[in-house]
């Protein structure tokens, strides 16, 4: 993130200054914008950068404990450097938040410069490799930096303090944080694959209770319970990675509309990444846990590589913005969107169906058997009808109240769920988009059919209660989307092993013993379970401390 930072928001003549030492890693750079008491809020934080036009400098400071930076990862123990958030304060005015390189520790013995204060903030959940990440805590006591490292892209303070604001939108100020969301998309999709593919292998190698008619025990794949849950999330798997793609395309696409001042797509990169990144995330999080109990007994074991892989990823639905506070920006955009439907002004973009308004509102889902649902069409129409009317509902609502922000806050609930909706059709649209293009490979396509339906109709039958109290769906429909997801099941589970195959993970990076590829697990179990340190002993460490005394004299009671 340091990078990114210095990419996005420095000048031409810093990063040509900066970017060679970092890549070279003659510096190493964290991103230091959370504080003790503000992460979300980021307006809300407390560090200063005050301007000097005596010496030319910064006097960066922490006035309060509050002001602590806390939780910027490679901080504690590696950075020298680092990108700081700062209201800067020039001429006696305070211009809000801007960005400054500081520097942190001596290029000579690595220990901090006078004035900084730092240290890592200690264990985190669980006790996996996020415990290897030095997240840190830091704090400045009047460090001065020449001018020359504020971050001057989008704002500068001349030579006699003065503030010159660019032409350039101040949103591009967090365009660091709109770069990672869209990364940790691509990363929701390897992390769910990863636990999915777990789960799928060891299903098909865990057999219990024997068929009816007395033949072999049943593998826990053939279960229907079974693959209602675990195929879903192999649906999403591949829903994510598609979406992913997608959001890396649009971003690629603003980054150069950006560079030719074109800030017209600004908004909506905003909210697919903030939108996205918050629904993906979640997801998965929930898919791993899922995959765990999936696993049964051994699913806890670490040698399964779930435990660790929970441990590292769960954190995603926090940092990088707060899931909750993300989709209430997607709320506030749709609400935006709504009240400009009646002025004519037609939406754009993923926001395109809503122009659609007319329609919508009164369109009635054409199912009538559960094989209506294979149409991609109606698919497509009831997620929008759903979306829109979430979003219209919330609208009417909101208007009703004595003031916008009251309003907002009040149906604070209903808007999570609208955005919610509305990320669902962005996800399962792409995912349409994508089976429609040519896909190589004899009966792939076919196979991705399968699971895009998969997905939008398990999302669909998740929040049937969605579809149903905005009149988007009956409830018959609603029955036959979940008869047509059963039929969907049987069709994936003869592919699934294969499905899972292909993300091409190999027994290294997966790390579990339940995934391995050659299937070979209970062996692989028992070899694992020697390796545990506390089988180095056969007489435990303490026995002739704690138990033997106990033994002995429980023991001695007996012989009475
Ligand atoms: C690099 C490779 C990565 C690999 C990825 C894999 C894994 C990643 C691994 C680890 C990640 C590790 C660490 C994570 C690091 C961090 O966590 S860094 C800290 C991140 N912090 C946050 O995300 C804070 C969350 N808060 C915010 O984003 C914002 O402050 C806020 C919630 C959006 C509110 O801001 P505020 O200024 O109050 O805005 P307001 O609501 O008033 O909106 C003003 C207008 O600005 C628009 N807007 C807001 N955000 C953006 C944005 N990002 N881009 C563009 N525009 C934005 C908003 O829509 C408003 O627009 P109007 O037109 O005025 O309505
Ligand atoms: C592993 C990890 C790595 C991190 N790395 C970095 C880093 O490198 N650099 C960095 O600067 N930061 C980093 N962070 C900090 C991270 O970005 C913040 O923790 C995150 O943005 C959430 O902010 P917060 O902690 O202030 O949560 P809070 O905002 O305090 O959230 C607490 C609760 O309040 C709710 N809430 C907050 N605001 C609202 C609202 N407006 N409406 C409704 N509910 C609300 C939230 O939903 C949540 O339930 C990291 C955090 C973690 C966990």
């Amino acid at each position: 993130m340091f990078v990114p930072a210095i990419k996005g928001q420095g000048t031409e003549e810093q990063q040509k200054k900066w970017l060679p030492l970092a890549y070279k890693f003659q510096i190493i750079g964290c991103y230091a914008q959370t504080e003790l008491g503000h992460g979300s809020n980021v307006q809300g934080l407390e560090t200063t950068a005050t301007f000097d036009p005596m010496t030319d400098e910064f006097v960066i400071h922490s006035p309060t404990l509050t002001s602590s930076k806390w939780w910027p990862g490679g901080l504690g123990k590696a950075s020298t450097h680092a990108v700081v958030y700062a209201r800067l304060i020039t001429e006696g005015k305070d211009y809000g938040i801007h960005g400054f390189i500081v520097q942190l520790r001596s290029l000579e013995d690595h220990s901090p410069l006078p004035g900084v204060t730092l240290g890592d903030i200690g264990g985190k959940f669980g006790s996996g490799a996020y415990n290897s990440m030095d997240n840190g805590v830091l704090r400045f006591d009047h460090v001065r930096i020449p001018r020359d490292q504020m971050l001057m892209r989008l704002s500068q303070v001349t030579r006699e303090g003065k503030y010159v604001q660019s032409d350039v939108p101040k949103q591009l100020l967090y365009g660091t944080m709109v770069y990672v969301r869209q990364s940790i998309v691509a990363d929701a999709s390897k992390a769910l694959s990863r636990a999915v593919c777990i789960a799928v292998r060891y299903s098909a190698i865990r057999k219990q209770f024997g068929s009816q008619d007395g033949g072999p025990e049943t593998q826990v794949l053939n279960y229907r319970t079974q693959q209602s849950r675990l195929f879903p999330l192999l649906a999403s798997a591949y829903a994510f990675r598609f979406v992913g793609d997608w959001l890396n395309w649009l971003y690629t696409d603003v980054t150069q509309k950006l560079e030719v001042k074109d800030y017209s797509t600004l908004q909506e990169a905003h909210a697919c990444t903030a939108g996205l990144k918050a629904v993906t995330t979640s997801a998965t999080a929930d898919a791993i846990e899922e995959c765990r109990k999936l696993c049964g007994g051994h699913g806890y074991l670490n040698s399964s590589g779930l435990p660790e892989l929970f441990a590292v990823y769960v954190p995603a639905c926090t940092y990088e913005g707060d899931n909750v506070v993300l989709l209430l920006q997607v709320a506030r955009i749709l609400m935006k969107t709504v009240s400009q439907l009646t002025s004519g002004k037609q939406p754009v973009g993923t926001m395109a169906y809503m122009g659609k308004v007319q329609h919508l509102m009164q369109s009635k889902c054409a199912v009538k058997t559960a094989e209506d649902w294979l149409n991609p069409a109606f698919i497509q129409e009831a997620f929008e009808a759903r979306a829109l009317r979430m979003a219209v509902n919330c609208a009417q609502n909101i208007g009703q109240a004595s003031n916008q922000e009251e309003g907002f806050y009040e149906r604070s609930p209903d808007l999570l769920e609208a955005a919610v909706a509305h990320i669902q059709l962005i996800i399962v649209t792409k995912f349409i988009e994508k089976v429609h293009q040519d896909i190589p490979g004899h009966g792939v396509k076919e196979q991705l059919q399968n699971l895009c339906n998969v997905y939008a109709l398990y999302t669909l039958h998740k929040h049937l209660g969605d579809f149903l109290a905005t009149g988007s769906l009956t409830p018959k429909q609603g029955a036959l989307a979940n008869e047509q997801l059963g039929k969907l099941y049987a069709q994936v589970r003869p592919n699934a092993v294969a499905l899972v195959d292909a993300f091409n993970y190999t027994d290294h990076y997966l790390g579990s013993v339940l995934g391995r590829y050659d299937g070979n697990v209970y062996p692989a179990l028992y070899e694992e379970a020697w390796k545990d340190p506390l089988n180095e002993t056969v007489v435990p460490e303490g026995y002739h401390e704690y138990l033997r005394p106990l033994l002995k004299q429980q023991l001695k009671l007996s012989r009475l």
